[in-house]
């Protein structure tokens, strides 16, 4: 049996107040997961500790067997983070902010080239490959900041909100890209407040209140759990409402 592609075993954050709550989740290599919960639930929080940008109060972080907390960097070259602020380099092209971070991973110059021209074309940034990034719109930058994650062939994907702010267009093309990746055996955790994208493509969802996980399952066994509601909005308002009744 491979090692999961995450697991996270009673992992905690306070900063004034606790934020996660002695967290255990799994996700299995290959899973799509969504992660779904109200603003403040601390989804970022726990998406920047498995990145190693933050570092947990308690707990432990397994990244496909390999001891984030111990091993940060071996963690670090499985996976790639795209954060909810695009971070690209304005005075870059795209091209040259896909080869300056296949650098950074020590990427084959041959394999990364390919790699860059494929993710600029699948992201339809093709007709601005040469254009510096610092003109480019929002959407564009978060298009550019997905292709310099995917750039090293991460097993892990892990994504905050990537497709807030894109037109239907571009979230198209970043979800093309998401179910590539899933389809060839990567893994993808990304929170979102678009339930309807959840409910599409996400395998498991995993709903957090108050930095706990309250419910956690496919669109199908989430809806069992409430009863008839239909939506993932009735099971997700439901389940939440349960949460906090519960707290
Ligand atoms: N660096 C920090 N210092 C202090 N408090 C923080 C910090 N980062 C997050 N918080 C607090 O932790 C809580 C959870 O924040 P987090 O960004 O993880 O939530 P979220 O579920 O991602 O929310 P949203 O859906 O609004 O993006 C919030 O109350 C936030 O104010």
């Amino acid at each position: 049996m491979p090692p999961p592609a995450l697991v996270l075993s009673g992992l905690a954050k306070a900063f004034d107040r606790p934020v996660v709550n002695g967290l255990d989740l799994t996700i299995d290599a290959g899973e799509f997961y969504a992660l779904l919960g109200p603003n403040g639930a601390g989804k970022t929080t726990i998406l920047r500790m498995v990145a190693g940008l933050l570092r947990p109060d308690a707990g432990a972080i397994s990244v496909f067997g390999i001891d984030a907390l111990a091993d940060p960097v071996a963690a670090k070259r499985l996976m790639a983070w795209v954060s909810d602020e695009p971070m690209v380099y304005e005075r870059l092209t795209p091209l040259e902010y896909l080869d300056f971070v296949a650098g950074l991973w020590q990427v084959e110059p041959a394999r990364a080239r390919a790699a860059a021209h494929d993710l600029v074309d699948w992201l339809g940034l093709g007709p601005h490959a040469n254009e510096l990034c610092g003109g480019f719109s929002k959407g564009m930058l978060q298009k550019v900041a997905l292709a310099g994650a995917l750039v090293h062939d991460p097993r892990l994907i892990i994504l905050d909100e990537p497709l807030t702010g894109l037109d239907a267009g571009s979230a198209r093309q970043v979800k093309d890209v998401l179910r590539a990746r899933v389809a060839s055996g990567v893994t993808v955790i990304m929170t979102t407040h678009i339930l309807e994208v959840a409910e599409r493509m996400a395998e498991r969802i995993g709903v957090l209140s108050g930095g706990r996980l309250i419910a956690e399952g496919t669109l199908a066994e989430l809806r069992e759990r409430v009863g008839q509601q239909s939506t993932l909005e009735d099971i997700f308002l439901d389940l939440v409402a349960r949460g906090n009744a519960a707290a």
